[in-house]
């Protein structure tokens, strides 16, 4: 059987992707339906759109498929250690130190500084004001992971770390700077007046800092601190060897990347749906009225209702349209289609999550269906799947559901323009616009 392809020249094909992601695999997805072929014909890029054929992916032998190859790209940012370039049993053996920091009994020991990042950001808003809301969010995020995730305590080395990060990440947030990433031969170092030369700059300054951070860390020893960087340097892989410095520091780097942007997206989002639908706010506000005055954070992390509108709002515009490509090592067949080494397949999450036949209307806003039924790993995976799932994705969700908690349950906010917000991309993800804008009506004491 042959797959379907567009018959778009590829430079066209590839600025509709950067410029009008959305739209590229909206029309594809309506024209192709569950499968279709982008690319080579010898090495096809294959977009997989149907629940069966994803189960079979991410169900496959892990020996199977590539991921980390297909990264690369991500290298001048990540650096080479990080688990994302990673493939087989190097990267195996990187996830087995990950994973714990993030269990879930372990994320109890962070409810209380995410919920505090949460008060403090937002106590500074005022009656009237006008908030851009990204630039918020995105303080927010960046300080949980800051504390979370680094163990940095506030103080300079904590406010150079936060300029530097926003700067580094502002630099490949517009779609434009986005061609940098799919576009390497772009990448001139003009000195400071060209975008590439700045970002090497500012990379440069994280990199140092970060080597120092971990050298006194490591001297430092003090077993009682609870980040994930503390846990890092007390782990050891099975042969007993410690995680070497470049190892954390770029494990760093993927985890505030990986991390901190896309929770600030989903979140920015979550505002913009629970904000443009006041029946959503008010049950939001009801559920939580029922936990009483001062709820405890892990009481407000099991509310079903805030649950679903941050499962629902991963689903509608997720993060990322797809996850990590799978690239094929030996030969494998999904759904009767044969494929040769070298193809890649991309679950595509957009288009799954955009199925009529399992989420009716689906362009409507419903945090309800996921209230009445369950879905599986294959019909929704907002943080990917298999061997490669996000490792993060507690914490994610931990953070959605408490800030949004903290905001709805403290401020009454409107809609600046009742013009539906449209995504947009950032560097290789989806994300609101940067300036949308919520204007503060009413502060209560929560
Ligand atoms: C809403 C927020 C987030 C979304 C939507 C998200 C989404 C994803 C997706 C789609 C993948 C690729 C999975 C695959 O290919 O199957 C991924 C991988 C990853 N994520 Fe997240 N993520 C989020 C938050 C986080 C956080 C908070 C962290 C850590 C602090 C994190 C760390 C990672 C890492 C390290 C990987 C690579 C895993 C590997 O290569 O084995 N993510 N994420």
């Amino acid at each position: 059987m042959i797959l379907p392809r567009p018959t778009t020249p590829r430079f066209l094909r590839t600025l509709k992707l950067i410029f009008r992601p959305v739209e590229y695999l909206d029309d594809y997805g309506q024209q192709f339906g569950d499968m279709f072929a982008v690319g080579s014909e010898d090495y096809p890029f294959v977009y997989v759109n149907h629940p069966k054929a994803i189960q079979e992916i991410f169900t496959a032998d892990k020996e199977i498929f590539d991921s980390g190859k297909g990264n690369a790209v991500l290298k001048f940012l990540l650096g080479a250690n990080s688990i994302t370039l990673l493939d087989g049993e190097p990267h195996q053996r990187q996830r087995k130190l990950l994973i714990p920091p993030f269990y879930a009994e372990r994320l109890r020991a962070y409810h209380q500084i995410i919920d505090n990042i949460a008060q403090e950001v937002t106590n500074k808003w005022q009656e009237g004001q006008i908030i851009r809301v990204r630039t918020h969010i995105q303080d927010i995020t960046l300080q949980v992971i800051l504390q979370v995730v680094f163990g940095l305590e506030q103080g300079q080395r904590y406010d150079q770390l936060r300029d530097l990060l926003t700067t580094l990440l502002e630099a490949l947030s517009t779609p434009l700077s986005s061609t940098l990433l799919f576009f390497p031969q772009l990448r001139q170092d003009w000195g400071n007046f060209s975008p590439w030369g700045r970002f090497l700059r500012c990379k440069q300054q994280v990199d140092e800092l970060l080597r120092r951070e971990i050298q006194e860390r490591r001297q430092e020893n003090n077993l009682d601190k609870e980040d994930i960087l503390s846990l890092l340097l007390a782990t050891s892989y099975e042969d007993g060897k410690p995680m070497t410095d470049e190892e954390i520091r770029d494990e760093l780097m993927t985890m505030l990347v990986a991390g901190h942007e896309t929770t600030a997206s989903a979140l920015t989002w979550a505002l913009y749906w629970v904000y443009s639908q006041p029946i959503i706010k008010d049950k939001l506000r009801f559920e939580l009225s029922g936990l009483g005055k001062n709820p405890s954070p892990s009481d407000i992390a099991k509310l079903p209702y805030l649950g679903a509108v941050c499962s629902e709002t991963l689903r509608i515009y997720p993060v990322a349209l797809t996850p990590f490509p799978r690239i094929l090592k030996k030969p494998f067949d999904v759904m009767g289609y044969h494929f040769n080494p070298g193809t890649v397949l991309t679950p595509c999450i957009y288009l799954v999550h955009q199925r009529e036949d399992l989420y009716p209307e689906p362009k409507k806003f419903k945090p309800e269906r996921f209230l009445e039924r369950q879905y599986s790993p294959y019909e929704y995976f907002p943080f990917g799947g298999g061997n490669r799932r996000c490792i993060g994705l507690s914490l994610a969700m931990l953070e959605m559901k408490l800030i949004l908690a903290a905001i709805v349950s403290r401020f009454d906010l409107a809609l600046t323009t009742h013009r539906p917000l449209k995504p947009v991309r950032r560097g290789l993800t989806l994300a609101p616009p940067g300036n949308f804008k919520l204007k503060v009506k009413a502060k209560f004491n929560a």
